[in-house]
């Protein structure tokens, strides 16, 4: 069996959309340079050792907003489905590993900088799993409950990944993270101060 036939032969969670590949581990596009690979997914993985994404699906739960005071009223979030205590490794964020431009995706993340360079995003516009919808604090609450931030698994494999802030995030409270001021300035037409 693929290791593509893998990654997509895993349930998809409630409220999947139908037009979005579930993946739970990430995908390689050709974009990312071998030498850059190397760095990131070091290819003498030790024998036995899983690449986990610690997509940890007890821990999250998709919804739609149905609330029409959300900015994001209509679409999708990622909501807790137990307490997540603080600072905890909550999921993975999954997705196209890519090094071409994806400026056009809503689901872009940078996840490395390579010394000549090269910046390694991780795109979930078509693939990714639960992560892909976590939405940005602005006009939702006052401060972001959980962050973006970089991980090793057991392997080796370079994560971005989507972890608990300083306090503990109650059972279905909506994990919020920030986007940065800069993703909503290249989608605004505002002046910068008012972002
Ligand atoms: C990574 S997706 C998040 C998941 C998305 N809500 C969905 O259902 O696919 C980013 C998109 O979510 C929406 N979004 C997230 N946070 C938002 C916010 N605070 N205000 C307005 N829109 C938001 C925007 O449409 C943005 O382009």
């Amino acid at each position: 069996m693929s290791s593509q036939k893998t990654r997509q032969s895993q349930t998809k969670p409630p409220h999947w959309p139908l037009d979005v590949c579930y993946i739970s581990e990430p995908c390689y596009h050709p974009s990312v340079p071998l030498e850059v690979l190397a760095q990131i997914k070091p290819r003498l993985v030790a024998p036995g050792v899983p690449s986990h994404t610690g997509a940890k699906r007890s821990a999250v739960i998709i919804q739609r907003i149905s609330d029409p005071t959300h900015p994001a009223n209509g679409q999708r979030g990622l909501f807790a489905a137990k307490k997540i205590p603080p600072r905890t490794h909550i999921l993975d964020y999954t997705g196209e590993v890519h090094g071409d431009d994806r400026s056009e995706s809503d689901y872009d993340l940078s996840l490395f900088r390579s010394q000549d360079g090269t910046n390694i995003g991780v795109d979930a516009s078509h693939m990714g799993n639960e992560a892909r919808f976590v939405n940005d604090y602005r006009g939702v609450k006052a401060r972001p409950n959980a962050v973006f931030q970089e991980r090793r698994t057991e392997g080796g494999e370079l994560r971005m990944s989507v972890w608990s802030g300083s306090e503990n995030i109650r059972k279905g409270e909506e994990i919020l993270v920030s986007y940065g001021k800069s993703w909503w300035q290249a989608r605004s037409t505002e002046p910068e101060e008012q972002i």
